[in-house]
């Protein structure tokens, strides 16, 4: 008896709680945007981006930062390659196979540099390994990044001494986020709150129940995900999960009022993929082929036909989040979108 009372006497305090943060934020001018989705899906290029376009760009300190991330992920992911070739059963040209050792030798060797010398040397000559290549290609197969090409396309100049990277080396970066990172703008004389949170299962748990006065919610799907699996569990295509998340989170009563703006991104990727890969290969139901169109109408549909709540305002746009002029035509369109909405 007695717990069933505190559980109505906290729920009650909940919803008064909710009340006055969300007056709080009607005072204050406030809008509290979260940025949602999956692992890997974009979310945080997004919110970089609102960073190089409204909040002058990247500081000294994070620029180094983002310099020593992408010089580790090279070596990181010249191992992944080097790990799936072998179990792909692809072997190596022989001429490369003393460097392979080499590299493993130097990963386990201590040093105040990232990437020594040799290690350039030895991560340039793996990657011109037709194998490598080879392997890259298929990488839907395990965990690589789309990105990891341009970076080690460009080896030499990364490694330089006083390389700083540039506005297009940072988007392509991969960092997973954890915890909960946030972005304020001024738009229209108002204080837009962009919260960016961690979209992989053990972050997710930690920020689902978190928010409470969310205006806007921007939901981010990696089209181009749909043949890759997750991170988290190898037998579980990406998408899938995608889908799952998305019915539960749109629906989910702390949200379920939220005006809510669908990202169809890596739209770039799609495309690419879409000539090769048939959408099926995700969803058993879907019979359109390799045809671009009916594969996006497919996951429109998919994705919009589980949102409970249709009164909301619901808008989608397709995006390529390393796109800066694009997501600068997207956000004016968000801005349009928010105020006809008020
Ligand atoms: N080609 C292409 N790459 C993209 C696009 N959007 C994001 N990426 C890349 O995808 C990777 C993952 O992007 P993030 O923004 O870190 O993904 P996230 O959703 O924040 O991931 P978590 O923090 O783990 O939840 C990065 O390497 C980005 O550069 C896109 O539209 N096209
Ligand atoms: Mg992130």
């Amino acid at each position: 008896m007695g717990n069933l009372r505190n559980k109505k006497d906290k729920k009650k305090n909940k919803i008064i709680d909710q009340q006055i943060e969300k007056e709080k934020n009607q005072q204050e001018n406030k809008i509290q945007i979260l940025v949602a989705g999956t692992g890997d899906s974009g979310k945080s290029t997004f919110v970089k981006q609102m960073k190089i376009l409204y909040k002058g760009g990247f500081s000294k300190t994070e620029k180094k930062l983002y310099r020593d991330i992408i010089r580790e992920n090279l070596k990181i992911n010249m191992k992944r390659l080097i790990r799936a070739s072998e179990e792909l059963n692809l072997n190596l040209q022989k001429i490369n196979l003393p460097l392979v050792d080499r590299f493993f030798e130097i990963l386990q060797e201590k040093s105040d540099e990232i990437i020594t010398e040799e290690m350039k040397d030895i991560l340039v000559s793996l990657w011109k390994d037709p194998t490598l290549k080879e392997t890259y290609n298929s990488r839907s197969l395990f965990q690589i990044p789309d990105s990891t090409n341009f970076y080690m396309d460009k080896v030499q100049q990364i490694c330089k001494i006083n390389y700083s990277p540039t506005k297009e080396d940072i988007l392509g970066s991969r960092i997973p986020t954890t915890g909960v990172k946030e972005v304020i703008l001024d738009v229209n004389e108002q204080k837009w709150v962009i919260i960016d949170v961690g979209g992989q299962r053990s972050e997710r748990r930690k920020w689902i129940h978190q928010f409470d006065s969310i205006n806007l919610m921007i939901f981010v799907i990696a089209m181009s995900e749909y043949d890759q699996k997750l991170f988290e569990e190898q037998n579980i295509y990406r998408m899938a999960e995608t889908l799952k998340f998305f019915k539960k989170l749109v629906n989910d009563k702390l949200f379920k009022h939220a005006d809510l703006i669908i990202l169809l991104n890596k739209i770039d990727l799609f495309e690419e993929k879409i000539q090769k890969v048939d959408l099926n290969v995700c969803f058993e139901d879907y019979q359109g082929g390799l045809d671009k169109e009916a594969a996006i109408e497919f996951i429109k549909d998919k994705f919009t036909s589980t949102i409970q709540n249709k009164n909301r305002n619901i808008w989608t746009h397709f995006s390529c989040a390393t796109n800066t002029e694009m997501i600068e035509n997207i956000f004016e369109e968000i801005k349009k979108n928010v105020q006809q909405a008020l």
